[in-house]
């Protein structure tokens, strides 16, 4: 299927582009009042995010109610670590929960690889049911956790602000961090190659928790494993997000992947210089700009793309859109990027 917005896909290669491409981390499920009364009607995101019919109306709402030129899939990180043998639970208000964790080797033997497509079918149909739905208005982003970001689930058991037992892993028994880390590996390349087979049209990986790593330990728990991927994933352009990652920017650069998100501590100029030419940038307006008026949103996403220029961008925020954003700021930013891109590219 010919898609009629193609905009994400060519900026994500390089190619020339009318104006810059926009979209939100998280758009889908947290800000609109239209997500919340499909949540309201099962049990929680679990229920919301095994029900493919209803996972892909949330996919499409921000197409049709914000005007993104793409959707990202509706599901989750910690779908993988579940399909791997771990199971999670989604706590109202304070967020995942695993009632098992890995700690040691023995606990390894209870995991598996995961296929990607007969334990995750669930987000294969969803993909399906989205890509029909959309009728090539726009592309469809697949997605996974990186596999560092993963396995810090998985060790801690929740979200920590020291992830401090993953940590100690790496240093008390770096091998089996390293057996834990090439199971995850695996598991996420099927995953996203099933993503793919069903219609994803570009990939993104995110490494939510890069920066908590020291540059050595994320070249060797990090990196190393975001590059194989990228090596597997040769059908459709990859985007890797590292928040925090902006000692690791060099390395990135070497990464076989097409676009480096960037999060908003990260200088635009300075990514540029540290990246290259060869990469697309996106980002990285400040989540809580969007917290201003109009006028101030509108201001603060011109400075972002003057500084990002008419070279290889994605406009986003830093990080996902917080939770209680008024969609109308939203729109301010898609409509103000979609208006002065134009005049910068024309
Ligand atoms: C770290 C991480 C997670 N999940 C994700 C990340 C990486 C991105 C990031 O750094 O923010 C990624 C994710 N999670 C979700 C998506 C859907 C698509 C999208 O809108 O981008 C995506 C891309 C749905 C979700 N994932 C979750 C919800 C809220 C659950 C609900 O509706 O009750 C949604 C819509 C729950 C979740 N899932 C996770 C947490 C920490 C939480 C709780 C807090 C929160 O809302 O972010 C783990």
């Amino acid at each position: 299927m010919q898609l009629k917005n193609d905009l994400l896909l060519r900026a994500a290669r390089g190619e020339k582009v009318e104006r810059t491409p926009v979209w939100l981390m998280r758009q889908a499920g947290r800000i609109l009042p239209e997500y919340r009364a499909v949540r309201n009607s099962v049990s929680g995101f679990i229920e919301l995010a095994q029900t493919p019919a209803l996972a892909a109306e949330v996919t499409i709402q921000p197409v049709d109610l914000l005007g993104v030129d793409a959707a990202i899939i509706f599901s989750d990180i910690l779908v993988i670590p579940e399909a791997m043998g771990l199971p999670y639970e989604m706590i109202e208000k304070r967020g995942p929960r695993f009632p098992n964790t890995v700690a040691s080797a023995a606990d390894l033997k209870n995991l598996r690889v995961a296929d990607g497509v007969n334990d995750l079918s669930y987000v294969i149909e969803a993909i399906k049911i989205s890509k029909k739905a959309l009728n090539g208005r726009v592309p469809l982003i697949g997605f996974a956790g990186a596999p560092w970001t993963i396995f810090a689930y998985m060790v801690e058991g929740s979200g920590s602000k020291t992830f401090s037992k993953s940590r100690a892993m790496l240093y008390q028994d770096p091998e089996l961090a390293e057996e834990l880390l090439e199971m995850i590996t695996q598991s996420t390349i099927n995953y996203l190659k099933a993503q793919i087979a069903a219609g994803a049209d570009i990939v993104q990986l995110f490494d939510s928790w890069a920066g908590i790593l020291p540059p050595d330990h994320y070249k060797k728990f990090s990196l190393k494993y975001i590059s194989r991927i990228c090596d597997a994933i040769t059908e459709v352009p990859v985007t890797v997000f590292a928040k925090g990652a902006f000692f690791a920017r060099e390395e990135m650069a070497k990464l076989n992947c097409e676009t480096i998100g960037l999060d908003w501590n990260m200088g635009i100029q300075e990514s540029r210089r540290l990246i290259g030419e060869g990469k697309t940038l996106q980002g990285n307006l400040d989540p809580a700009a969007l917290y201003g008026s109009d006028s101030e949103v509108e201001a603060a996403t011109k400075r972002m793309l003057d500084q990002f220029g008419t070279g290889r961008h994605i406009a986003n925020l830093g990080h996902g859109v917080y939770p209680d954003i008024n969609p109308e700021k939203v729109k301010v930013f898609i409509n103000t990027v979609k208006e002065y891109s134009s005049k910068l590219r024309a």
